[in-house]
């Protein structure tokens, strides 16, 4: 059924303090709860779960009055930083259970560092109602949730939570669907640093399809790495309602599906984050559900191996 076989680790990150509200650290549960693992496993993959993180505040980071919990949020970073880079070097892929989207600062960083060290660029895909490129200085909010693209493409400094000579994501590399909540200065930045943005108004005119087919042929072009970044609110909140930042007029079950078997067909997907569950808002366990079989068609499960007619 898997075109592929891979082996996969399972890395929970119970972070909520990057939102500006509590849940999502219920995150990693939820999902294992879901049958995350089981669901990898009878598509034919070797799953090792090494359990959630667990940290300390990080003491040498300052109390940023306008990047909230940043010595959590930081210490979350480096922590991901570190265990995803080495689950990539061992030569297996890491699949983050979140936990807030600020976890994508550590999980991308570490990513960048792994593919720098193998010469190949890196592209990330981001799925998600919004862009996550404010900074303390442009930031509404203050939640770090807002922020972590910023961060990871070196636009964004809070402090030195990373090494100074870390590698960056080149802006132009982030690919960005299902864009439909912006905030003004952050609209701006984007368009700056060339993020390339799909927002809902893209999807309805060209179809997920053909969006995906233009950003497939790009990473297979540069022959670069792919992390993909799955923010829950991505989908509409209909179907999916336990998030804390919902956003109406979302992805459908079926776009959302279709990324993740086109992304599956391309075998260019290096890592994964599965971020912003928020199981306290959740309607009976749907949402944890829905990403993981979400997960299960990024993973090789099909409707049909195609074709299903003959020539
Ligand atoms: N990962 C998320 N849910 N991000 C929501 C960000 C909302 C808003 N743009 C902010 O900066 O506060
Ligand atoms: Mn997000
Ligand atoms: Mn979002």
């Amino acid at each position: 059924m898997n075109a592929q076989s891979r082996s996969v680790t399972l890395i929970g990150a119970p972070l909520e303090e990057g939102s500006g509200r509590r849940g999502a650290a219920m995150g990693p549960a939820a999902l294992r709860i879901a049958g995350v693992d089981q669901t990898l496993i009878e598509l034919g993959h070797d799953v090792a779960d090494i359990g959630d993180l667990r940290i300390v505040p990080a003491m040498d980071l300052p109390n940023h009055p306008k990047a909230h919990n940043l010595r959590i949020v930081g210490a979350f970073t480096r922590a991901l930083e570190s265990s995803v880079h080495d689950v990539a070097a061992s030569g297996r892929f890491p699949l983050i259970l979140g936990g807030d989207h600020s976890l994508s600062m550590g999980s991308v960083s570490g990513m960048a560092r792994y593919a720098a060290s193998k010469d190949r660029p890196l592209f990330v895909l981001w799925l998600d109602a919004h862009a996550d490129f404010n900074s303390p200085a442009t930031s509404p909010s203050g939640n770090i949730h807002g922020m972590p693209v910023a961060f990871f493409c070196g636009e964004a400094e809070f402090a030195e939570i990373l090494p100074k000579d870390r590698p960056f994501v080149d802006p132009k590399n982030v690919f960005q669907v299902g864009i439909r909540s912006v905030d003004a200065r952050e609209r701006e930045e984007i368009h700056e640093h060339g993020v390339n943005v799909f927002d809902m108004r893209a999807i309805d005119e060209q179809g997920i399809g053909a969006i995906m087919r233009e950003i497939l042929d790009v990473v297979t072009k540069a022959n670069g790495l792919l992390h993909v970044s799955l923010d829950l609110d991505f989908l509409d909140p209909e179907i999916a309602p336990g998030v804390g930042t919902t956003v109406p007029g979302g992805a459908t079950f079926r776009e959302a599906h279709l990324v993740m078997e086109m992304l599956s067909d391309s075998g260019l997907v290096s890592s994964l984050d599965l971020v912003e569950l928020n199981p306290f808002l959740d309607d009976r366990g749907k949402s944890a559900r829905i990403l993981v079989e979400l997960t299960a068609s990024l993973f090789g499960r099909r409707i049909f191996d195609r074709p299903t007619r003959a020539a």
